[in-house]
């Protein structure tokens, strides 16, 4: 069995470990500083350690850590071109990672939805192996995309998450102004967001059939719908997203040194 490093185990490299575990098929070591950290996780791995250098004997090393820490982790990390390293910084470029290791580099921008095994991942197509298809296979689906495409990617599902969390509140928080409990509120709303979300994924139908599918002629939906294509919700999704990307973009500059 392939064994996984994780090194940190905040929110990302936490929703990945419970992931893996929830696949069953994964030997996974968890490496953080902070033992509330890996106390969080313990349940979910084979070991636990706070020492770098026992995380860096797996077959792939996931580097969860901040953007900025990056470089010293990698630093503390002795991989040979046998390994693979996954890098899932935001902005930390293939390049970046590549100067500090001997490792295989395969760039990921993961979501924090790995951890029900639904993450939407893109990946550099540049260096990816069967072995990391499988592992992202396991704990969702992915995009094989160019590196010059990672910011959009980042801020569409990296940050997405994010958004969707924010779009099911107002949803929700409809639903309690119009007297449902929040409970049921919360419940429906996010159970449309992913009956919804299934739906694209599984049907044949575009979006826009998808939607006339749902608008019964002197219905209720045509009223909202008439609203949200009179408003400008569609453009602030689109400058949410911009932002993301411009911010990614700033981080790629800082992170690209080599
Ligand atoms: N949070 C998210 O939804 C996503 C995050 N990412 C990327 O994942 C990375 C981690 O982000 P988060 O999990 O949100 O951060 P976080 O702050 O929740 O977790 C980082 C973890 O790294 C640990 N850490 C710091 N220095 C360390 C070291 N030298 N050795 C071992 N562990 C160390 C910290 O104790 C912490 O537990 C970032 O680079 C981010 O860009 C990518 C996609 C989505
Ligand atoms: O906000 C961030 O920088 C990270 C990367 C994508 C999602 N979370």
């Amino acid at each position: 069995m392939v064994q996984t490093s994780v090194i940190g185990c905040g929110n990302m490299g936490s929703a990945l470990i419970k992931g893996l575990w929830r696949a069953g098929n994964h030997t996974v070591v968890a490496c953080d500083l902070d033992p509330d950290a890996l106390e969080s996780v313990a349940d979910y791995v084979d070991r636990t350690t706070s020492d770098v250098s026992e995380a860096a004997e797996s077959d792939v090393v996931i580097v969860a850590v901040k953007p900025d820490i990056v470089g010293a982790v990698l630093d503390d990390l002795d991989l040979t071109p046998e390994q693979t390293l996954l890098s899932i910084a935001a902005g930390v470029s293939t390049d970046y990672v590549d100067a500090r290791t001997d490792a295989n580099v395969v760039r990921i921008m993961p979501n924090l939805a790995a951890e029900t095994r639904d993450m939407a991942a893109a990946v550099t197509a540049e260096g990816v192996t069967d072995e990391v298809r499988t592992l992202l296979d396991d704990v969702g689906e992915f995009a094989e995309i160019d590196e010059r495409q990672m910011d959009i990617a980042t801020a569409v599902n990296g940050s997405g998450p994010a958004f969707v969390f924010y779009l099911i509140q107002a949803m929700a928080e409809a639903g309690v102004e119009g007297g449902l409990d929040e409970a049921h509120a919360e419940t429906l709303a996010a159970q449309t967001f992913k009956g919804a979300a299934e739906t694209v994924l599984r049907s044949d139908r575009d979006i826009e059939d998808l939607i006339d599918a749902v608008c019964s002629p002197n219905g209720t939906t045509i009223e909202g719908m008439d609203v949200l294509w009179d408003s400008d919700a569609k453009a602030n999704v689109a400058e949410a997203v911009a932002a993301a990307e411009e911010r990614s973009a700033e981080l790629a500059a800082e992170f690209n040194d080599e």
